[in-house]
């Protein structure tokens, strides 16, 4: 195991326990060390260009492609380089305390490169539907710099209950949401430019 491995300090998982028994969600700026961040911001770049495939929506062997739902590409991440490696270390991490917090039963993690280009979208939808999914809790991680105001492509968070909106989020570089599949409608609006993040899921073992 490599030493530069950042843990996610015990505070932190505290902080995000906290939250997410509070209101469900939780954002967090500057969650990773920046070299790592750089690092996965670095590999998203080079590899967006050539391996993403255009998402799919649906059951995982029924995908379809559905440009009317969303246009991005992704690459799921399998440890292949060391930052995606050290980027599941953490989500092991932050998963095993999670659980030690709140009981949750999360039994793994998966998530994906995500590649907006200008003009892509992800209209409103549930990573998961109730009782239906092992998708437990929804992570995405941005990899932009410099994000403006006119650059669109912010997630908007939805209540559940009367469809308003909880929160807008610019996908800046290193700043992370973390909320719960079930219970949060949401959306990614129209990216006027490149839009790079990481998509995953915390889930549990239903079979
Ligand atoms: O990129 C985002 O902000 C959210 C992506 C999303 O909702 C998804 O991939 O399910
Ligand atoms: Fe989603």
């Amino acid at each position: 195991m490599n030493l530069n491995h950042q843990l996610l300090s015990e505070t932190l998982i505290d902080a995000i326990a906290d939250n997410l028994s509070a209101k469900g969600y939780v954002l967090l700026e500057d969650f990773l060390v920046d070299d790592l961040a750089t690092s996965l911001q670095a590999e998203a770049l080079s590899l967006s260009t050539q391996t993403f495939k255009t998402a799919g929506i649906g059951r995982q062997n029924n995908q379809q492609i559905n440009g009317k739902i969303r246009t991005d590409s992704t690459l799921w991440l399998e440890g292949s380089s060391d930052c995606q490696q050290r980027y599941l270390d953490l989500m092991e991490q932050l998963r095993i305390g999670l659980n030690r917090r709140l009981f949750l039963g999360l039994f793994d993690f998966e998530c994906h490169y995500s590649h907006y280009k200008k003009g892509d979208f992800y209209k409103t939808h549930l990573d998961a539907f109730k009782g239906q999914s092992n998708r437990i809790l929804s992570t995405v991680f941005y990899l932009n710099h410099q994000w403006q105001a006119n650059d669109g492509g912010e997630l908007v968070l939805y209540s559940a209950e009367q469809h308003s909106e909880l929160e807008v989020v610019t996908p800046t570089f290193n700043r992370c949401i973390l909320f719960l599949s079930e219970r949060f409608p949401h959306e990614v609006q129209v990216s006027n430019r490149d839009r790079l993040s990481i998509a995953g899921w915390f889930r549990i073992n239903r079979s």
